[in-house]
């Protein structure tokens, strides 16, 4: 279970905070879609979880492990165990997608393995299975510039599966696909989320593709939740929750 509790952020000189009091509670094999306004607090949340953002306050754990209050060599454990891909999937774009792939597994190995890029016959099988899962099993040897956006996230969901994770953050992983290939990506995560239980928490912009994938639809307004069910109960009311209309 991912467990957040009075979770507070508030960013040095803004007016109001990212996020005010989150409590949340995540159990092993859910698919949770966050949703809300632009910046209703949702990468601030995604990001909290693996503590790339600093909370203010909060304690957040994992399977009973704390995230939150934990040193670096501890942190850096608990980040092995959960996978994170973003918009803009952060790859190398001058390496091939099998070097790429190999980068997940980069926090398990020798450093000096990692800085000359020297890997194993193990490291290269794994990764040609991930290529496969994801299916861009042809594509091991070319370079990740010549791919095309739903592909270069395939190569960054392969390289997180490398991190054999346990929990998967998105933050908008699929908001500068094209819708068709938005979906294709959606229905990878699906698998993965069906057929290996891995736990999914991903901020989507698109309510469509939260609807039709998710088990479990969390909305933030104004850095607070103020909606958590299943895609079932997201009828207008709770709509206009998750949306309200500008003020002015
Ligand atoms: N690094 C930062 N410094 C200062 N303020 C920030 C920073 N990151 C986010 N914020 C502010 O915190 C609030 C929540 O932002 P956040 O990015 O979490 O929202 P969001 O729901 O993910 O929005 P979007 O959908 O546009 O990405 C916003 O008011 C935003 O301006």
């Amino acid at each position: 279970m991912l467990r957040i509790e009075g979770l507070r952020k508030h960013y040095a000189g803004e007016a109001a905070p990212a996020l005010d009091g989150v409590n949340l509670e995540v159990r092993e094999g859910e698919f949770v879609a966050v949703l809300g306004r632009s910046g209703a607090g949702k990468s601030t949340l995604i990001r909290c979880i693996n503590r790339l953002v600093e909370p203010d306050e909060g304690r957040i754990s994992w399977k009973k492990a704390p995230i939150t209050g934990i040193g670096r060599a501890e942190l850096r454990r608990m980040r092995g165990r959960i996978g994170m891909i973003f918009q803009h999937y952060d790859l190398l774009p001058r390496l091939d997608v099998m070097t790429n792939v190999i980068v997940g597994r980069f926090a398990e190995m020798p450093l000096w393995r990692s800085l000359l890029f020297q890997f194993t016959d193990k490291h290269r099988s794994d990764a040609r299975e991930a290529l496969v899962r994801v299916g861009l099993g042809s594509m091991a040897h070319k370079s990740v510039s010549a791919l095309s956006g739903g592909q270069q996230q395939r190569v960054a969901i392969a390289r997180v599966l490398m991190q054999r994770p346990e929990l998967l953050l998105g933050d908008e992983p699929v908001s500068s696909l094209d819708p068709v290939t938005a979906e294709r990506v959606m229905q990878l995560l699906q698998s993965l989320h069906r057929e290996e239980g891995l736990t999914l928490l991903l901020n989507l912009h698109d309510v469509g593709l939260a609807k039709a994938y998710a088990t479990r639809i969390v909305g933030l307004a104004g850095g607070s939740v103020v909606f958590d069910g299943p895609p079932e109960q997201l009828d207008d009311s709770a709509m206009q929750r998750i949306y309200p209309p500008d003020n002015d």
